[in-house]
């Protein structure tokens, strides 16, 4: 089959690849032409583990190239839309523009037969007004709404077998949905369900998903408020309630809180939607699930602040963590680096480091001081904050640490290290929660 992505960011370059790897003829493309250039030479434009892999083979077979030309959708049968939608400006709502602009861009390039498939993530009603616009041009295309469920660090493996595939098409639209199929065929053989519905259930399957899993961590990080009032250890609770399979331990993690470029926007982007239908009060729990949220960043800050005692200034705060999540180099509202930010406004002597998501930073943040060595960002410090649960950073030795930091503090933001060896070690441990 012949495809065409449009965006060729953190989703649509993985999804390029892996359409390609999965045997089909793929163009990638996108507006930055940066971005593309690096794509084109076999190097993807961010830290994905296996894209590397699949980009190369790929582009050797012949079957993945990449322009900044939207013409080069000529002769695709489907085109995949996987351009951004950030949160607007001064409001909670998603932007449309990107999308708008990228549809507007297809339709002089669109043909009889061809479907538009929409992955982007939007607010429920977009699919409908975009399908009107793609009829309005003429062009004989028809739209479907494919919301994409990956999560960054593990992109690949979740294109390639995904948990299940989502296909919102419009009401009497028999063929939308069969070539969809044989674009997936693969995913589908092995057994992925597939469930077919119309354009509101699909894009509102996307932003529930996502609502839903917020929603599960910002419940266990409310039982970590309440167990740091009660001396009670909300990793035993998480462990506890996680084994009822109704509730299940899995995103039970309770931390500094989540982060990224999607389960913040989204439960934003919904409320703004379900208050413009009318129906704000249904959703209105998840204005509560952000502030539980973001009161986590603060609790982590004031932790660290009650460390270093009374004076902040020039004291030195090692963070360890930048990236929203391990195994990903992605910084949008990151949990990590908003609470760098922070301690460095409130004067200190911020060193931190990641191993894959310190360009992204020093990019957006070139006050804080980065360093590539655990070992020098550990150096001297008066307080270790541990922000981001690399396995590099679970795995370091106390013993080891407390030899290079001036004061042996520890607030472990992701209750992932061992407390009772790095108190055996000396060190002053606080995790989230925990007593
Ligand atoms: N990042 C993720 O893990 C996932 C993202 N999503 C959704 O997918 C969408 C894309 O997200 P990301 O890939 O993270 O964003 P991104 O910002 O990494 O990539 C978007 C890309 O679209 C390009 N672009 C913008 N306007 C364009 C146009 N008119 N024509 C061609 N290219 C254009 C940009 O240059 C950029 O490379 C969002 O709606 C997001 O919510 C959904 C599931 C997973
Ligand atoms: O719409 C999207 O873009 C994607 O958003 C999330 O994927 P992602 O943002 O890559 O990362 P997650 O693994 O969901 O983690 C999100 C945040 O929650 C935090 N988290 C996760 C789990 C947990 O128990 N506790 C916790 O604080 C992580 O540290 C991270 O900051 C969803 O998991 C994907 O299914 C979805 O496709």
């Amino acid at each position: 089959m012949k495809i065409s992505v449009i965006g060729c960011g953190y989703l649509g370059a993985v999804h390029a690849a892996a359409m390609a790897e999965l045997g089909h003829d793929v163009v990638g493309i996108d507006v930055d032409a940066a971005k593309i250039a690096q794509l084109a030479d076999g190097r993807p434009p961010f830290f994905e583990p296996g894209l590397p892999e699949i980009l190369t083979s790929a582009m050797a077979t012949g079957r993945l190239r990449f322009s900044t030309d939207i013409a080069e959708v000529r002769g695709s049968r489907v085109h995949f839309v996987a351009v951004g939608t950030p949160q607007r400006d001064g409001s909670n709502a998603a932007d449309m523009t990107y999308v708008d602009a990228a549809i507007h861009s297809l339709l002089p390039h669109l043909s009889e037969g061809d479907i538009v498939v929409g992955k982007s993530t939007v607010p429920v009603g977009s699919a409908a007004r975009l399908a009107d616009v793609i009829a309005a041009s003429g062009s004989g295309a028809v739209l479907a709404w494919n919301p994409e469920f990956l999560r960054e660090g593990f992109a690949v493996l979740d294109t390639m077998t995904p948990d299940r595939l989502v296909y919102g098409v419009a009401a009497g639209d028999e063929t939308a949905a069969s070539i969809l199929d044989e674009v997936y065929a693969t995913a589908i053989a092995s057994g992925t369900p597939v469930v077919v519905t119309d354009y509101a259930t699909a894009e509102l399957v996307k932003v529930a998903a996502n609502a839903f899993l917020a929603t599960k961590i910002s419940f266990i990080n409310a039982m970590a408020e309440i167990a740091e009032v009660t001396a009670a250890d909300v990793t035993q609770l998480a462990d506890a309630i996680g084994f009822d399979n109704r509730i299940g331990r899995r995103f039970l993690n309770a931390g500094v809180g989540f982060g990224g470029g999607c389960l913040p926007k989204d439960i934003r982007a919904f409320t703004a939607r379900a208050e413009e239908l009318g129906r704000g009060e249904s959703v209105a729990f998840l204005k509560e699930v952000d502030n539980i949220n973001l009161r986590r960043r603060q609790r982590v800050v004031d932790l660290t602040v009650a460390a270093l005692g009374p004076v902040v200034n020039e004291k030195k705060v090692a963070v360890l963590g930048l990236a929203f999540k391990p195994h990903s180099d992605d910084v949008r509202d990151s949990p990590a680096l908003d609470v760098a930010v922070q301690l460095r406004g409130l004067g200190a002597d911020v060193v931190a480091t990641d191993p894959q998501a310190i360009e992204n930073s020093r990019a957006r943040h070139p006050q804080l001081s980065y360093s590539a060595s655990v070992e020098e960002t550990l150096r001297g410090a008066d307080a270790v904050v541990l922000v981001t649960e690399w396995p590099e950073f679970a795995e370091i030795d106390p013993v080891w640490a407390a030899g290079l930091v001036r004061t042996s503090v520890i607030i472990d933001g992701r209750n992932k290290l061992d407390a009772a060896a790095w108190r055996a070690a000396g060190w002053t441990y606080q995790g989230l929660g925990r007593p």
